[in-house]
């Protein structure tokens, strides 16, 4: 969608071989809170959030927030011992960040520390169905079709732009990317209206429109996509420590996702080529588990690699198919 707004002078098609409600990002709770990408600098992460939220918070303040799936969410991270950083990189982009006071931690007798924020929330699937309507909107062909190799679109495309996931494995047999499973449960409890998030990032409650996500679990190279009773039965014991409350949630429902994780999400420019033939690709995966968090920031640092190619194709060449 970025590409399309940025670079009109291009037609765009989307391939995908899995749509919503079958991708990793619907099983996702959609907040923005950023996960820290050790291989890439600080400053680059936090623009993405920042250019993230900013567009997210748009979207929010606008008539389309409901069918967009997006919306403001204010809460807690507590910790039972306190953190190294007091003030993490994306406390000033987040809105009203501040310490919790001694009254409000309260509520949470194992916790000693915490911060209270409130962040955006986007709900999937219907954030996933809102972009999809926006990419039809702009004129963009959309097909079901699997890739089994980036080069056999050479003779149909002039730039490939790989947003693969945790597929980008066996596409392009990245090695240093690994699936981090994870576990979540969709519930039903409209009372819950406050995100509550355990520092060690492994128990969190996250309200929705219609649904709370509670979660979770980190399963390095697991590549299991059947959802585990034990651990349903686990995720739902440490919420419930969190916020007694959910007791009553009712019509759990379990979802399983894997996290497409690396040092750093790679957004480079590649240019495979074949006999003389050359095919630019932009590679735009590895997003781990804070895809949500920098999607609207890496996307359009993609758009940018893109607009560079599509720059360079018009100038050296006649027969771009534009
Ligand atoms: C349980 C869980 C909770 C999470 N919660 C959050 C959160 O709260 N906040 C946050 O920021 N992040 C969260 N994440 C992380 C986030 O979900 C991911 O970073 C993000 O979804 C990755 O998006 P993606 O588009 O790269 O991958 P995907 O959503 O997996 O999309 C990749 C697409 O590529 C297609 N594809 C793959 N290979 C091929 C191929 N060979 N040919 C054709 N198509 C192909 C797939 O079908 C799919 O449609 C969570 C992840 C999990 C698992
Ligand atoms: O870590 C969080 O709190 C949000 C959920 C998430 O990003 C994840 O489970 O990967």
């Amino acid at each position: 969608l970025c590409i399309a707004e940025t670079c009109p002078s291009g037609s765009v098609t989307v391939l995908s071989d899995q749509f919503s409600p079958d991708t990793t990002s619907d099983a996702a709770a959609g907040i923005l809170i950023p996960h820290t990408y050790p291989g890439t600098p600080i400053h680059v992460q936090k623009q993405w959030f920042k250019e993230t939220f900013t567009y997210l918070f748009a979207i929010s303040n606008s008539a389309e927030a409901s069918e967009a799936g997006i919306h403001l969410v204010s809460g807690w991270q507590v910790f039972k011992n306190s953190p190294k950083e007091e003030l993490p990189f994306w406390s000033d982009i987040v809105l009203g960040f501040r310490l919790m006071s001694k009254a409000e931690l309260q509520k949470f007798p194992q916790h000693q520390f915490g911060q209270a924020f409130t962040t955006l929330k986007c709900d999937c699937p219907p954030y996933l169905l809102w972009l999809e309507k926006r990419l039809k909107a702009a004129g963009v062909q959309i097909y079901t079709r699997k890739v089994a190799d980036l080069w056999e679109l050479h003779s149909e495309y002039n730039v490939v732009v790989n947003c693969t996931g945790i597929g980008a494995r066996q596409l392009v047999g990245d090695e240093k990317l690994f699936p981090v499973r994870g576990q979540v449960l969709k519930v039903h409890a409209p009372w819950v209206k406050n995100f509550i998030r355990d520092g060690d990032g492994l128990t969190y409650i996250y309200p929705g429109i219609h649904r709370v996500t509670l979660g979770g679990t980190r399963e390095k190279d697991n590549w299991s996509l059947a959802p585990d009773p034990g651990t349903t039965k686990d995720i739902f014991d440490r919420c419930c420590s969190l916020e007694p409350s959910l007791r009553g949630a009712q019509d759990i429902k379990v979802k399983v996702g894997l996290r497409p994780s690396r040092q750093h999400v790679r957004l480079q420019r590649e240019v495979l080529s074949q006999g003389g033939v050359k095919l630019p690709v932009i590679h735009n995966y590895g997003h781990g588990a804070g895809g949500f968090s920098v999607h609207r920031g890496t996307a359009k640092e993609a758009a940018r690699l893109v607009g560079e190619c599509i720059a360079a194709l018009q100038g050296s060449s006649s027969r771009a198919k534009l």
